[in-house]
């Protein structure tokens, strides 16, 4: 298996260097069970993941729009230092529409197995997101396609600064999904959420799964466990596991919604949900030199 930097086995295996029709660089991640991943240099997004030829399990719009200052509407967007407008800076943070650099020799972690294909990318603030945020830090995205298709991202940020910084960070993960109306998303009952569409009053959850009916945008907080996002009409369950990320954020901007966001088609918003890993409720604080970690695995099982 090759891995970060290295070139490709044929296409068959391994880590593929390529450019998008844009001329972006682009990182294709192959397995030797035909799973793959596309990883953007722009924003570190991550375009694509099929467990299986075929099966993609991402969602792009079909009115997507190439604009250097946006990631594409869909895939898994770095959002960094910030979430939402939660603060000064544009929506989502600044780091979502930077180009990003490969890391041709990157570290060991711990993670590391032989049956993984993984790519390392880098984004350190220029001079100019210096004067937006005036905080030196490194941002270390691992995107691995591990052994049974699971797709993990690692992301390790560092203050390099000689004071502290507190910063917010979601994988913004735009899921494919057959018909809104048949998911169902567990793993959030009885936890409290933070609701964006009634100013982010506090509410619990009080349904056993998180069902779609009209919009819905909410960060729960503290939540521990596993969610897993259920399409029963594809029959397959995406589980989405964390560590290092106390919330998840869940989005579909329903009917209404979708007919204000140009590069959405009208209907798409059926076949999306947004479930991201977060850290927003409580801020992250970093003192000069440390390093924090945030640890997203997504993986897919049959379900009924
Ligand atoms: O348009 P974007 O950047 O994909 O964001 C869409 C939505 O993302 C969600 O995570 C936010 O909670 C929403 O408030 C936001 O509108």
């Amino acid at each position: 298996m090759n891995h970060s930097g290295a070139g490709s086995d044929n296409n068959v295996e391994g880590v593929e260097i390529t450019k998008d029709r844009n001329g972006i660089g682009l990182v294709i991640l192959r397995n030797h069970r035909g799973a793959s991943a596309r990883v953007s240099l722009h924003g570190g997004q991550v375009l694509s993941w099929k467990k299986e030829r075929g099966q993609e399990l991402l969602f792009i719009s079909s009115k997507a729009i190439f604009n250097r200052l946006k990631p594409l509407r869909g895939g898994i967007a770095i959002c960094f230092p910030q979430f939402g407008n939660n603060g000064s800076l544009e929506h989502h943070g600044f780091a979502k529409s930077k180009m990003w650099v490969i890391d041709q020799d990157p570290p060991p972690f711990p993670s590391d197995s032989n049956e993984n294909a993984y790519i390392d990318l880098l984004f350190k603030p220029s001079e100019d997101d210096l004067k937006m945020w005036p905080h030196r830090f490194e941002l270390r995205l691992r995107v691995s396609l591990v052994g049974d298709g699971y797709l993990t991202m690692i992301s390790r940020i560092r203050n390099v600064n000689s004071k502290p910084f507190s910063f917010s960070f979601a994988y913004h993960t735009y899921f494919s999904v057959s018909d809104i109306s048949e998911v169902r998303v567990e793993g959030l009952e009885t936890l409290d959420y933070l609701d964006n569409l009634c100013n982010k009053e506090r509410f619990t959850e009080q349904g056993d799964a998180l069902t779609f009916e009209s919009e819905v945008d909410r960060v729960y907080v503290d939540c521990s466990s596993g969610v897993a996002v259920l399409d029963h009409e594809r029959k397959r369950t995406i589980v989405i596991r964390k560590e290092g990320l106390a919330d998840v954020v869940v989005w579909n901007p329903w009917e209404k919604k979708s007919k204000s966001i140009v590069d959405l088609g009208d209907e798409e918003y059926k076949q999306m949900v947004c479930v991201d890993g977060a850290a927003i409720e409580k801020p992250i604080t970093l003192k000069p030199g440390k390093e924090w970690t945030g640890h997203l695995e997504l993986s897919v099982v049959p379900s009924t």
